[in-house]
């Protein structure tokens, strides 16, 4: 296993995203997000958009795990190979990539992107969204697997906090692959639950990067529905 992933066991990710028209959205604000997760111990922090990868890697001191959002339905994180290459150039230690099992925009197969990027050795982290993505992402060789498709892509419920179904399944049929748990992971206990049991590491977004929507979780709790 290459040294990069090893060293991401046991530890707190911080996805860093502003969605299009959100007060944030900015490379430098995004860099400063991610320095503060960096300075409360995130290992790793994942981003979108090359400007944002770029601004970030060259804030921060660990890993950076980069996609490209097109769109916001069927294969939209880092949907074609010219994405995936785009964001290893603009400073991705690890690319992540829509790895379900939909056709995508390229015409490639997962695989064959995997194959690529590998050949250019660079990480594939494998955004996953049921059992067959894991296991379809697994077989193409993928370095990481994540859940963070799950719930998105028709093929799982929409739980309320993360997939911990889904997590289990694949920590039990893939023990030797680094399988990380990301979505909808929004309190410390949740982190602490999908590591018991056994993520190789925890993805945290909107909990710690997105105010809005904490407000607004606030909000609900002080105003009722
Ligand atoms: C489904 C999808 O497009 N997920 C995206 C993937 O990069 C992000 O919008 C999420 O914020 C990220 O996965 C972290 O999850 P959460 O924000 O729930 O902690």
């Amino acid at each position: 296993m290459h040294p990069m992933i090893q060293a991401l066991r046991g530890k707190l990710i911080v996805s860093c995203q502003a969605y299009p028209g959100e007060p944030l959205r900015h490379p430098e604000t995004m860099a400063q997000m991610a320095l503060a997760a960096e300075r409360g111990g995130a290992a790793a922090i994942r981003c979108q958009g090359l400007a944002d990868i770029s601004a970030i890697k060259g804030q921060v001191k660990v890993p950076v795990i980069g996609l490209w959002k097109e769109g916001d339905e069927g294969v939209y994180i880092t949907p074609t190979l010219r994405h995936a290459r785009s964001c290893s150039w603009a400073g991705s230690d690890i690319v992540a990539i829509d790895a379900t099992r939909r056709p995508r925009p390229d015409g490639l197969t997962f695989a064959q992107v995997v194959e690529a990027l590998h050949a250019d050795s660079v990480l594939v982290m494998a955004d996953c969204g049921s059992i067959e993505d894991i296991r379809m992402a697994a077989q193409a060789g993928a370095d990481i697997l994540s859940t963070t498709l799950a719930g998105y892509t028709g093929e799982r419920p929409k739980t309320a906090g993360p997939d911990l179904e889904l997590l289990r399944q694949a920590v039990a049929e893939f023990p030797d692959h680094p399988v990380i748990c990301e979505g909808r992971v929004h309190t410390p206990a949740q982190a602490a639950e999908v590591m018991a049991a056994g993520a190789w590491a925890v993805v945290v977004g909107t909990a710690i990067t997105h105010p809005t929507s904490i407000t607004g979780w606030f909000r609900t709790a002080v105003e009722g529905q």
